[in-house]
């Protein structure tokens, strides 16, 4: 608990979503790609790992956040790939793995195979794959083999945008490169421009949803923090109360979630922005808000935790499909805040929490970084707050627990 207002300034580890289509994208191109500000943690080391088995070589400097990958192989035959937990990597290494006419097996770990992948399963049939469901249909494992030649395919938006992503990035290797046409509504939009920046930048052009056929070029990216984990740092500032500075993050940024200070503004901190920093500083005023986070919904439960301690009710909208993620959030958001003596709904398409003093408690944490480092918010203001199996947050975020501690030094 935090007895002293917060005066910190800090570098989130890099995204994850960046890390991962970067590593996939050099790992595409022929020749040398050098990553800087990579994210090591258990998603990106699965996809370190898958991009290896496609044939890539991988040099990773953990001290220095860096990766050199040398890209433009194939995979073994029978190749058998572990995408852990991770459903970026398992997402987008299907479509790669199925652009070679070797077969390759995509698998998880238990969370990932409970996880849809049908929609993209479906795509990549449609764009010439051959893919064989070794579980229950529509779920991991599964072997895939190609070569898809592309074309017009149909993919759905409403599910995840993580289908739609990984197809976008194996269409420069298909024959007749590839045109998505999605059959339902896109949820996490910017997910998916952050897919065609970061093409972009290894010499894909993409136009709309349409992808030429010719291949990446190799090039030096360097990864912006992570806008979701830093959406636990800003929220720290409003609930344990003075100011927070997250560098290398501000109105330039290609990621969606640094618009969850624009949320923490309407409820009413004080929040700066400049090119590559974004500041938040509580006012000691905080009123709830109504918020379609369909855009952003990797930080609608730390909304949840901040929510607590508004003045008034906060509805969380538009994010029905995060009941498909490492765990049902919704769900599960809701059972752990009324663990804590909070009043709490589950909606059609999101939550309700009424303010309220949570009590001492336990947290459960679902396998899911996500709810443990919302939920360790919480602890900020209330004392005996615990956070069980605090571990989780490997998967993204390493370093979360001495980060929280680090803001009030
Ligand atoms: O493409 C990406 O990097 C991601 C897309 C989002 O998933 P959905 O598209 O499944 O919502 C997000 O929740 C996930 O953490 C990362
Ligand atoms: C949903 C998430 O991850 P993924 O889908 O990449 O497993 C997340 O990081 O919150």
């Amino acid at each position: 608990m935090k007895t002293q207002p917060l005066d910190a300034t800090v570098r989130p580890p890099g995204s994850k979503s960046l890390t991962n289509r970067a590593l996939l994208c050099a790992a595409l191109a022929p020749g040398t790609s050098t990553l800087t500000g990579v994210l090591f943690a258990d998603d990106t080391r699965a996809m370190m790992g898958v991009v290896a088995a496609l044939g890539a070589t991988v040099e990773a400097d953990e001290q220095r956040r860096t990766v050199v990958v040398h890209g433009g192989g194939r995979p073994a035959p029978g190749a058998v790939v572990d995408a852990r937990q991770s459903g970026t990597t398992s997402r987008f290494v299907l479509p790669a793995a199925g652009l070679f006419d070797s077969r390759t097996v995509v698998d998880g770990s238990a969370q990932l195979r409970a996880r849809p992948f049908g929609p993209v399963f479906e795509a990549m049939r449609e764009a010439g794959a051959k893919v064989e469901e070794h579980g229950a249909t529509g779920y991991l494992p599964a072997a895939v083999s190609g070569p898809m030649r592309g074309g017009v395919v149909h993919v759905s938006g409403h599910v995840s945008s993580q289908f739609l992503s990984g197809l976008l990035m194996a269409g420069p290797l298909m024959r007749d490169g590839l045109r998505v046409s999605l059959t339902s509504e896109l949820v996490s939009v910017p997910y998916v421009e952050m897919t065609t920046a970061v093409m972009e930048a290894f010499g894909v052009r993409v136009e709309g949803l349409t992808v030429a056929p010719g291949g990446y070029r190799p090039c030096d990216y360097a990864v912006e923090p992570d806008a979701s984990a830093a959406s636990y740092l800003l929220g720290a500032a409003v609930i344990a109360g003075g100011r927070v500075t997250v560098e290398g993050l501000g109105t330039g940024s290609t990621q969606g979630d640094v618009r969850f200070a624009d949320v923490l503004e309407r409820m009413g901190a004080r929040v700066s922005r400049t090119a590559t920093s974004i500041t938040v500083e509580s006012t000691g005023t905080l009123h709830g808000v109504d918020v379609d986070m369909a855009d952003i919904s990797d930080t609608a439960q730390t909304l949840a935790a901040v929510a607590v301690f508004a003045d008034s009710p906060t509805r969380v909208t538009g994010i029905d499909f995060i009941r498909r993620k490492e765990t049902d959030r919704i769900a599960a958001v809701v059972t752990e805040l009324r663990r804590a003596g909070i009043e709490a709904t589950e909606d059609e398409d999101g939550f309700t929490v009424h303010p309220g003093s949570p009590r001492p408690t336990s947290f459960h944490t679902y396998e899911d970084h996500r709810m443990a480092m919302s939920l360790a918010l919480i602890g900020l203001r209330v004392p005996g707050i615990e956070i069980l199996d605090p571990g989780c947050v490997a998967k993204t975020y390493p370093d979360f627990f001495a980060d929280l501690e680090n803001l009030g030094a």
